[in-house]
């Protein structure tokens, strides 16, 4: 069953019109990203799959079911992992008490198993959410996500923020997800080290689609890049990080 399938989407924020018929899908066991400069509509894109801004118009499948009008609560109970912008971790919480808020399904991934793939945080257990660095925090807010055990995981702009090296370590551990079965949709505006590990890509200008096709090919397409990006090709970081990935 396919796990996302997303189709002429149109979400308003009161009468802003922000994603145009938004359409895209993410195959078991795929990496898809979503590219596009800021403004142009991802994070609006994963609220309205997670029924946080649900869409005006438009359909949103999860698992071959129709999710376009459940609530937050009941698309995580499907089996889908939101990891939002900015982390939204609990700042006064220690690590521990921050890995006990979500509602765990059954599954390989438990407390024990997250301190065994993220050691930092396990060291890190009895501090407080505001004592970490951004790529603990990254950490946490993603192993949070893994503690319900998602088929599906949706990730904003992991990478905001982060030095190199960190950023090269959460795309790691992003891959391994990938290895157990868990299918990623993921925002980013980190396009080289992004497209260096998603299979497909999406760009969105405007709240529009105005690429789709695989990561590879648009990789090796610099001016394409560039000209999508368009003024503000710099926010799209190409290059940056590159030696990361090596
Ligand atoms: N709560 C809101 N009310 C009104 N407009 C909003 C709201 N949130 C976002 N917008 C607008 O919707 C558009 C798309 O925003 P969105 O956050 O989805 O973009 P994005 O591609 O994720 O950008 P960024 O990379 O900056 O997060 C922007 O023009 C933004 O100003």
């Amino acid at each position: 069953m396919m796990p996302l399938k997303v189709e002429g989407l149109q979400t308003f924020y009161g009468k802003s019109h922000i994603l145009h018929n938004v359409g895209l899908t993410v195959n078991e066991g795929e990496i898809v990203v979503l590219l596009g400069r800021n403004g142009a509509g991802k994070t609006t894109t994963l609220r309205s799959i997670m029924g946080l801004t649900p869409p005006r118009d438009g359909h949103v499948k999860l698992f071959g079911i129709d999710a376009t009008r459940m609530s937050p609560y009941q698309v995580a109970g499907l089996g889908v992992g939101y990891v939002p912008e900015g982390r939204k971790i609990f700042a006064n919480l220690t690590v521990e008490d921050n890995l006990r808020v979500p509602v765990a399904r059954p599954g390989p991934w438990d407390t024990k198993r997250v301190f065994q793939t993220f050691p930092r945080l396990a060291e890190r257990r009895d501090n407080r959410g505001r004592q970490l660095s951004g790529g603990e925090q990254e950490m946490l807010s993603i192993a949070r996500a893994l503690l319900l055990n998602p088929k599906l995981l949706l990730l904003d702009e992991p990478s905001q923020g982060l030095a190199p090296l960190i950023v090269k370590e959460v795309f790691q551990i992003i891959q391994t997800m990938r290895k157990e079965g868990i299918s990623v949709l993921l925002v980013e505006q980190n396009v080289r080290v992004s497209l260096g590990i998603a299979d497909r890509a999406y760009v969105l200008d405007d709240g529009a689609i105005i690429y789709n096709g695989s990561a590879a090919e648009l990789a090796n397409d610099e001016e394409r890049v560039r000209s999508m990006a368009g003024a503000s090709a710099k926010e799209w970081a190409i290059g940056d990080h590159e030696s990361a990935m090596r």
